[in-house]
């Protein structure tokens, strides 16, 4: 059978730091009142921004903030531009902070670090994760992605999955959220509300993505040095990126069968930002005016997500420094 073929365009800005930080109801409503958070690892580049809209958040008192090699200093040193963020504490150790004191945390810590520093907490505190490591619901997976054997394998299993567009009631009561990776992100929110509604075919799907070098962190590596980023760009992980599990699980789960991705991750010339296309199969009969007037529905009511009019290309400017994540639909192969 020959089926058409559309490509899915899709943008969300991810960090200096950045990724779509709304604060959870999970957070706020943590108790009446303010609810007390702590954001670890917030020298780092997903801390920074959790503390930017945190700072500012009606609902939250950001009781403490740390950080490793930063620890000692004063936020708005680390971060001069965010020098408003006036009521910060300043950064500290994790060790050094007062849990009792604590309502919920995010916690922008480095992979694996993650599990063991989570599973010593008391259970009252609710958890933001932004690591990836509760996102793969199979511990076997997860090893096999990772290459470690998992830490916290009970908490693993209370993790939900934290992309709020697609499972908002889950959301709304988890104890421990674990958010999407960047690419997950913006690969599953055009695909996955097509792939459930059936107007796609869930198999033989292309994602190429490219995102912004402060997705890699702030710590210092050859691979993110000036001279190896500027005027280029690159794929990378080809075939074997740890995001495309995650891309699988979400994108299964919407099919309700296994589903596989070929995926491949470029690293553009741009600190921030992140631009996805997704190739995929339209169901027999269908329309991209079908697939965009279901995503239109789809995300009528989301503040945080952008269906464009027919025709209109997202771009990484249109998102740079906010929270929205923009998509469209193009027929590319009758
Ligand atoms: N960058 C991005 O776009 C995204 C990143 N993520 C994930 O979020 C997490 C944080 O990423 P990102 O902000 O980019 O990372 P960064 O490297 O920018 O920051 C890491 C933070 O963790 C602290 N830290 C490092 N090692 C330790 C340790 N052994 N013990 C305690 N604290 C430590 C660092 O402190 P110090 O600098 O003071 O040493 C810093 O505050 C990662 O798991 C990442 O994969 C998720 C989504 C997007
Ligand atoms: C450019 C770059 O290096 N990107 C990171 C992904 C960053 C991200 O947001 O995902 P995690 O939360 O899973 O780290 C990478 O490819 O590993």
């Amino acid at each position: 059978m020959l089926h058409k073929h559309c490509s899915l365009s899709s943008c969300k800005p991810i960090s200096q730091p950045q990724k779509p930080q709304r604060i959870p109801s999970v957070v706020c409503k943590a108790q009446s009142g303010k609810a007390k958070v702590a954001v670890l690892g917030a020298s780092g580049y997903t801390g920074a921004e959790v503390v930017r809209l945190g700072a500012l958040h009606p609902n939250i008192t950001i009781t403490a903030l740390t950080g490793e090699r930063q620890a000692g200093k004063a936020f708005s040193d680390v971060f001069p531009h965010l020098v408003t963020a006036t009521s910060c504490p300043k950064l500290i150790k994790i060790g050094d902070v007062d849990f009792s004191n604590v309502d919920a945390i995010f916690c922008c810590l480095p992979h694996a670090t993650t599990q063991e520093t989570l599973k010593q907490l008391p259970r009252h505190i609710k958890i933001v994760d932004l690591s990836a490591d509760f996102r793969l619901k199979n511990p076997d997976t997860y090893t096999e992605w990772y290459g470690n054997a998992h830490a916290a394998v009970e908490l693993q299993k209370e993790a939900v999955y934290g992309l709020t567009e697609l499972n908002r009631e889950q959301v709304k009561s988890a104890r421990l959220l674990a958010n999407p990776g960047c690419y997950p992100t913006c690969a599953q929110l055009p695909l996955y509300p097509l792939i459930k509604s059936k107007l796609v075919l869930p198999d033989d799907i292309i994602i190429d993505a490219k995102s912004g070098v402060s997705g890699a962190g702030r710590a210092a590596k050859e691979s993110t040095l000036y001279c190896e980023i500027a005027e280029g760009i690159n794929s990378y992980s080809v075939g074997k990126h740890r995001h495309m599990p995650e891309i699988e699980q979400g994108l299964s789960e919407a099919a309700g069968s296994d589903v596989k991705v070929s995926f491949t991750p470029h690293l553009m010339n741009l600190s921030r930002g992140m631009q996805c296309t997704s190739y995929v199969k339209m169901a027999p009969g269908t329309s991209v005016d079908d697939l965009r007037a279901h995503l239109k529905e789809t995300y009528a009511n989301e503040f945080f997500v952008k269906v464009l009019d027919k025709g209109i290309v997202p771009h990484t400017r249109h998102v740079r420094g906010s929270n929205f994540a923009m998509m469209n639909v193009f027929e590319v192969r009758a």
